[in-house]
C-alpha cells in the first residue's frame, strides 16, 4: 500500500482535508521555505503518517500544545485526525506563525485550533499534552516544556535514533524534576514505518 493509501485508511472521512494540507505543504510550504523541495515526494510518510503516529498517546478530549510547530507538524495532522482535541500551535518565527494562521483558516480548523506566536519557555498556559517534533533535545525540552503540562499532563515527542542517549544525558534533570521518560515505538498504520515516541510524565 502506498503511504497516501495508508493515510486514506487512517483518515477516512477527513482524507479530503489532510489531502488539502499535503497540497499546501507541497506548494506554499516549499515556496515559503518551510519545507525542503525534496520533501515533496515524502510528505505522506515522513510528515503526515509520522505525525499521526502520536494520536494513540493522546487521551480523548485533551487540550494540546504543539511546541515549535513549524509548518504545523505534528499538530495539524493530529487536529485533522482527532476532532475531539483542542490544539494550540506554538511557534516563535513570524513567517511560520503567519503560514500556520493562513493554513488553519484554509482547512476550516480555526474553531478548535489556535495559532500562538511565542517560545515554549515564555508560555504561561497549562495543557493536558505537549507534542513536538525536531525542536530540541530531551534536556532542553524538559526545561522549556515541563511548566506547560505539570502536574497532570504529559509530553509526547517524535524522536530519532538518539533518544535513548538523550534520556541518559538528561537523567539528573529528570530525577531532580521528578519526571520519568519512556520510549515507545508507534505507527499510524500497520504498513507504515515505525517511529520512536518519547513520553515524559511526572512520577506518581
Ligand atoms: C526543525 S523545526 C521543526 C518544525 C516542526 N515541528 C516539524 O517537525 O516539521 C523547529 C521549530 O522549533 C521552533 N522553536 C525553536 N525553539 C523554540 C522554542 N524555544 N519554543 C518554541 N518553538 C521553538 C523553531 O522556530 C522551528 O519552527
Amino acid at each position: 500500500m502506498q503511504p497516501s493509501e495508508q493515510a486514506e485508511a487512517v483518515y477516512g472521512d477527513a482524507y479530503q482535508t489532510i489531502n488539502r494540507y499535503v497540497d499546501i505543504l507541497g506548494t506554499k510550504g516549499i515556496e515559503w521555505g518551510l519545507m525542503g523541495p525534496r520533501e515533496n515526494d515524502r510528505l505522506w510518510d515522513r510528515h503526515i503518517l509520522n505525525s499521526a503516529a502520536l494520536a494513540d498517546l493522546i487521551p480523548e478530549g485533551s487540550t494540546v500544545v504543539d511546541v515549535g510547530s513549524g509548518a504545523g507538524l505534528p499538530g495539524i495532522p493530529l487536529a485533522i485526525l482527532r476532532p475531539d482535541l483542542e490544539i494550540t500551535l506554538l511557534e516563535p518565527l513570524l513567517r511560520r506563525f503567519t503560514f500556520l494562521g493562513e493554513t488553519v483558516d484554509d482547512l476550516g480548523l480555526a474553531k478548535r485550533v489556535t495559532v500562538q506566536r511565542g517560545r515554549a519557555e515564555d508560555c504561561d498556559q497549562v495543557f493536558d499534552v505537549v507534542t513536538c517534533r525536531a525542536v530540541a533535545n530531551v534536556s532542553k525540552l524538559l526545561g522549556w516544556c515541563t511548566p506547560l503540562f505539570y502536574p497532570n499532563g504529559k509530553l509526547v515527542a517524535l524522536k530519532g535514533e538518539s533518544v535513548e542517549q538523550e534520556i541518559i544525558d538528561a537523567s539528573r534533570r529528570l530525577e531532580k524534576s521528578r519526571m520519568e521518560a519512556a520510549v515507545l515505538t508507534v505507527r499510524a498504520h500497520p504498513e507504515a514505518e515505525v517511529t520512536k515516541a518519547l513520553v515524559i510524565t511526572p512520577v506518581r
